[in-house]
């Protein structure tokens, strides 16, 4: 059979981790795929000292390579929105099917993309966009298809999690350890997309939706970042059993689909609660399967490279075959578009840390509280004041209630005269 000619846009981490995995395991990929695979074009404004590009056509046009009518597959990996896609959808307009790592724009623009790419007979492959490494789209999309799926949640930010990992390990400065994750090639171009949660939603938008068959509904996604979470809160966490993780939970309850990225509390029991550094982990529950645990590098030129090249080797199996055949850009034939909860309708368990003035009585207008609105007090902690300090903290984890009961609990605690600044809130998750 012909070499698959394929074209990279973009020769940065992962633009040059994917020519790296392409040349270095050429041999074995050529046995696995049935035929060549070889770059036929690279199309970047500079080149990666990481690379040996001598032998291969260059150009600093990456439409050049979109339109190029020798390339079969053009490889997305400039990252953004606007010119990504418009780079996208000239590649599908001329029949190139299009692998690409960016969560962004098929959370934001996949649904347009995949319409062109269904009129046109091609395909767009995105596992590295999701998790890196880990073949979670793969999982969901085709192992997993049997299931109705109940459940999902996963560390789905490698940033983040390197982050925290190193702030609770060694007591490191949030802003120390986001260096170190943009000097290594984990954090996105803007790294508030990590910290704040926007990236985890962008991947949590695309796993809903081939876990349920539902539209990709960015726009829903509940988003809280993890530069709020303290010292304080880390070790308290661990007192009460508990580790804290940034993570993207997904749910399929009677009242509608939950959607929402936040930082949350997992017992340390829960394998998910070890995993750390730039690692991610899904957890998958489906009704016949029961539930499924996905780990591996999040972030990185390697892994994510692992997923973009085996997107390739799967398009280069199926180049000549039937494209209605393939499996759907979103995993269903037939999407139905269900609801997704507003954050208030979500039911969880919380943390609340409390600081108060340090007089009698203070803990019992607190309990009293939760309790006229029918929330159960699971465990609490009362902290005297530190060396030096007025205040008092008293920490609390609650049974499962709705967020609009939460909040009201929560107002009125505020309104407490013994209570000091906001109330700290994290969700829980038992995972179960
Ligand atoms: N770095 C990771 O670990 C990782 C993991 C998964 C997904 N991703 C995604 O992969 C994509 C690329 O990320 P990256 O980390 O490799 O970024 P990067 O900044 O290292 O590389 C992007 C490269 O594209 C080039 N580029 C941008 N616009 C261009 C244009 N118009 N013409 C020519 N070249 C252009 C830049 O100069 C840069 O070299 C992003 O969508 C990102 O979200 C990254
Ligand atoms: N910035 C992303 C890259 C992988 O998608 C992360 O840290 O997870
Ligand atoms: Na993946």
């Amino acid at each position: 059979m012909k070499p698959v000619k394929v074209g990279i846009c973009g020769l940065g981490t992962v633009g040059g981790g994917t020519f790296n995995v392409l040349t270095t395991n050429a041999k074995n990929i050529a046995r696995r795929a049935g035929r060549e695979i070889i770059v036929a074009q690279i199309g970047t404004r500079r080149p990666n000292s990481d690379c040996d590009t001598r032998n291969i056509p260059m150009t600093s046009d990456i439409f050049e390579v979109a339109k190029n009518p020798d390339i079969d597959v053009v490889v997305e990996l400039i990252g953004g929105y606007e010119v990504a896609r418009e780079l996208v959808m000239t590649a599908i307009e001329h029949g190139k099917h299009v692998v690409t790592a960016n969560k962004a724009l098929i959370a934001e623009h996949g649904e347009e993309i995949f319409a062109l790419a269904e009129a046109k007979g091609v395909s767009v492959m995105y596992e590295a966009g999701v998790a890196g490494g880990i073949p979670i789209i793969k999982a969901l999309r085709e192992g997993l298809a049997a299931n109705r799926i109940n459940w999902l949640a996963g560390i789905i930010n490698g940033t983040g999690n390197f982050i925290l990992t190193e702030m609770r390990d060694k007591g490191r400065d949030f802003n120390d350890v986001l260096q170190e994750a943009q000097q290594l090639g984990y954090a996105e171009a803007d790294p508030t997309f990590d910290v704040e949660g926007i990236d985890a939603a962008h991947k949590l938008t695309i796993l809903a939706s081939i876990a349920y068959g539902i539209p990709l509904q960015f726009a829903r996604c509940y988003t809280e970042g993890i530069s709020k979470i303290t010292q304080d809160d880390v070790e308290y966490a661990e007192e009460l059993g508990y580790r804290i993780k940034h993570l993207g939970v997904s749910r399929q309850t009677e009242k509608g689909i939950d959607l929402r990225v936040h930082p949350t509390l997992i017992p340390e029991a829960r394998p998910i609660a070890k995993v750390d550094g730039v690692l991610n982990a899904v957890m998958v529950n489906g009704n016949a399967v029961g539930d499924t645990l996905y780990v591996g590098a999040g972030a990185g030129a390697g892994p994510t490279a692992s997923a973009v090249v085996a997107d390739i080797i799967d398009l280069a199996r199926t180049l000549e075959a039937d494209a209605a055949a393939r499996v759907n850009h979103l995993a269903y034939n037939e999407i139905e578009n269900e609801q997704v909860l507003p954050i208030e309708e979500v039911e969880t368990s919380y943390y609340l840390r409390i600081q108060v003035q340090d007089k009698t009585g203070v803990l019992a207008s607190v309990a009293t509280i939760l309790s006229e609105r029918g929330i159960n007090i699971e465990a609490i902690i009362q902290k005297e004041p530190k060396e030096g300090e007025e205040l008092a903290q008293i920490i609390l984890l609650t049974h499962r209630i709705v967020e609009k009961t939460m909040n009201g609990a929560i107002a009125a605690i505020q309104a407490l005269d013994s209570t000091v600044g906001d109330v700290t809130r994290i969700r829980v998750e038992h995972l179960d």
